[in-house]
C-alpha cells in the first residue's frame, strides 16, 4: 500500500515523540511491504516563529493533499506566561480541526496490566475497564465568541451548539457503540447550559434508531467523580469539546500516565492521529517524554488506512515493551529509558516480527476500527 502521510511534529516534545513514531510506521512498511511517504509541515509556536502564521497555508494544503496527518503538539510558555499575546499556537491547532471539519476526537482508555501499579485505584477497580471518549472537536466553548472588554475587567467566551453538530458526532457514536459493549453515555449539564439539554434531546431523539444501544445521562461533575470510583461502568462516552478534553486527560490516570494516550480526531475530510497530552515543555529536547501515545496513535492512522495486521504489530510491540520494564521517566522515575530508546525498541521487535512473544492484554489485543 502506498500512502502520503502528513507530519506535523508541532512544539515542545510533540518533535520527539513524533519522530518515534515515524520510526515505527517505517518499520511496519518494511516489515508488511507498504510505502509511506512524509511531508512535514509546521503549525503552533514553531510556526508562528517561521511565518507569523500558527497554521500557514502550506500546511492545510500538505494536510488536504495527504491520506492522513500524523501530529504532535503545540504550545509553548512563551505564549501560555503572555495572556495579551494577540497570535497564539493553539489557535493554529483549533484552525486546523476547523478547516479540516474534524469533529470527532475519539481516545480510547485502556488499562496495562503492566502498569496497574501506577493508578491510584486498587487493580481490582481497573478490571474491565476499556472504555471510548468521543469528544466533540469543532464546536462548543473553544470555537464561541471570544471577547474582552476594551477596560479589561470583564471577559467573554460564548458556548453554541447546532443540531447538526450534535447529531454527527452522536451518530457516529452510537455506532460505535454498537460493535462494542452497546453502551453510551452522554456526559454533559444539562441540568444548567442550554446547550446541554440540546445534546440530551438529540440523544434522546436519535436513540430511538439504535434500540440495541442503551443510554445514560451523566452530568459532568458526576461523571468526573464516576471515572474514578467506578470506570468499568462506561463503554462510549459521548461529550461536547470541552467537556471532552478534560475528563479524558483525568481518564488517562486509569492507565498510568498522560503519555500513554493517542486519538484519532475524524470528519468530513482527511483523519488526524494525534496523542491526546500537549507539548510537555518542562521535557523538551531531554529525551524523556513518553513516546507511546503517540505511537499508538500511529496504530489508530494504521487502523485508519484499515491496516488491522499492521495496527496490531504496534499494539503488541508496546505491550512488550510495557511488560518488560521498557518504560519512560513518567512511569518510572528510578530505571527508566529514553524517548528515543522505547521508540527504537518499538520499532525493532516489529521488524524482527515478534508478535507471538506477547499477548496478554486483551484490551490491546484489538484494533480501534474507525
Ligand atoms: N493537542 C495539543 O497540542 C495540546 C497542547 N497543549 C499545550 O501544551 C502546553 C503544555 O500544557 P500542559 O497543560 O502542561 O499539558 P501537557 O499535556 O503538555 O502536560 C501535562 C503533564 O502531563 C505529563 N505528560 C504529558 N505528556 C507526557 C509525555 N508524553 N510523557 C510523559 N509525561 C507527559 C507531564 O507530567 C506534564 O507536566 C500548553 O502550551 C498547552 O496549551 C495542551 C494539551 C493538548
Ligand atoms: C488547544 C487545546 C484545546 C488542546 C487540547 O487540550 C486537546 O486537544 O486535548
Ligand atoms: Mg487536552
Amino acid at each position: 500500500m502506498n500512502k502520503k502521510i502528513a507530519v506535523i511534529p508541532g512544539d515542545g516534545i510533540g518533535p520527539e515523540v513524533t519522530n518515534q513514531s515515524v520510526k515505527v510506521l517505517d518499520a511496519v512498511a518494511k516489515r508488511f511491504g507498504h510505502q509511506f511517504d512524509y511531508r512535514y509541515a509546521v503549525m503552533g509556536a514553531v510556526a508562528i516563529d517561521q511565518t507569523g502564521n500558527p497554521l500557514p497555508d502550506a500546511t492545510v494544503d500538505t494536510c488536504l493533499q495527504s491520506d492522513a496527518i500524523l501530529f504532535g503538539a503545540i504550545g509553548d510558555p512563551k505564549y501560555d506566561n503572555n495572556p495579551a499575546a494577540s497570535v497564539r499556537p493553539e489557535q493554529g491547532l483549533l484552525k486546523l480541526r476547523k478547516v479540516l471539519q474534524l469533529f470527532a476526537n475519539i481516545r480510547p482508555i485502556d488499562t496495562y496490566k503492566a502498569l496497574q501499579h501506577m493508578s491510584p485505584l486498587k487493580a481490582k477497580q481497573l478490571e474491565n475497564v476499556d472504555f471510548v471518549i468521543f469528544r466533540e472537536l469543532t464546536g462548543g466553548i473553544y470555537f464561541g465568541k471570544k471577547e474582552l472588554q476594551a477596560d479589561g475587567t470583564v471577559a467573554v467566551d460564548e458556548c453554541t451548539y447546532s443540531v447538526e453538530e450534535i447529531e454527527r458526532i452522536t451518530k457516529l457514536a452510537f455506532e460505535y457503540a454498537q460493535k462494542r459493549r452497546k453502551k453510551l453515555t452522554l456526559v454533559d449539564k444539562a441540568n444548567v447550559l442550554e446547550t446541554s439539554r440540546l445534546w440530551r434531546k438529540v440523544v434522546q431523539q436519535l436513540s430511538a434508531n439504535y434500540p440495541d444501544v442503551s443510554v445514560d445521562y451523566m452530568f459532568v461533575d458526576n461523571a468526573a467523580m464516576q471515572i474514578i470510583l467506578n470506570p468499568a461502568q462506561f463503554d462510549v462516552v459521548l461529550t461536547e469539546n470541552m467537556f471532552g478534553d478534560i475528563i479524558s486527560d483525568e481518564a488517562s490516570v486509569l492507565s498510568g500516565s498522560l503519555g500513554l494516550l493517542p486519538s484519532a480526531s475524524i470528519g468530513n475530510t482527511v483523519a488526524l492521529f494525534e496523542p491526546i497530552h500537549g507539548s510537555y515543555p518542562q521535557a523538551a529536547g531531554k529525551d524523556i517524554a513518553n513516546p507511546l501515545g503517540s505511537i499508538l496513535s500511529a496504530a489508530m492512522l494504521l487502523d485508519h488506512f484499515g491496516l488491522q495486521q499492521e495496527a496490531m504489530a504496534v499494539r503488541k510491540a508496546v505491550e512488550w515493551t510495557l511488560l518488560n520494564g521498557f518504560v519512560s521517566k513518567d512511569i518510572d522515575p528510578v530505571n527508566n529509558y529514553s524517548t528515543t530508546a522505547i521508540g527504537d525498541l518499538v520499532a525493532d521487535h516489529i521488524d524482527r516480527n515478534k508478535d507471538s512473544d506477547v499477548g496478554v492484554n486483551t484490551s490491546l489485543n484489538k484494533s480501534t476500527i474507525i
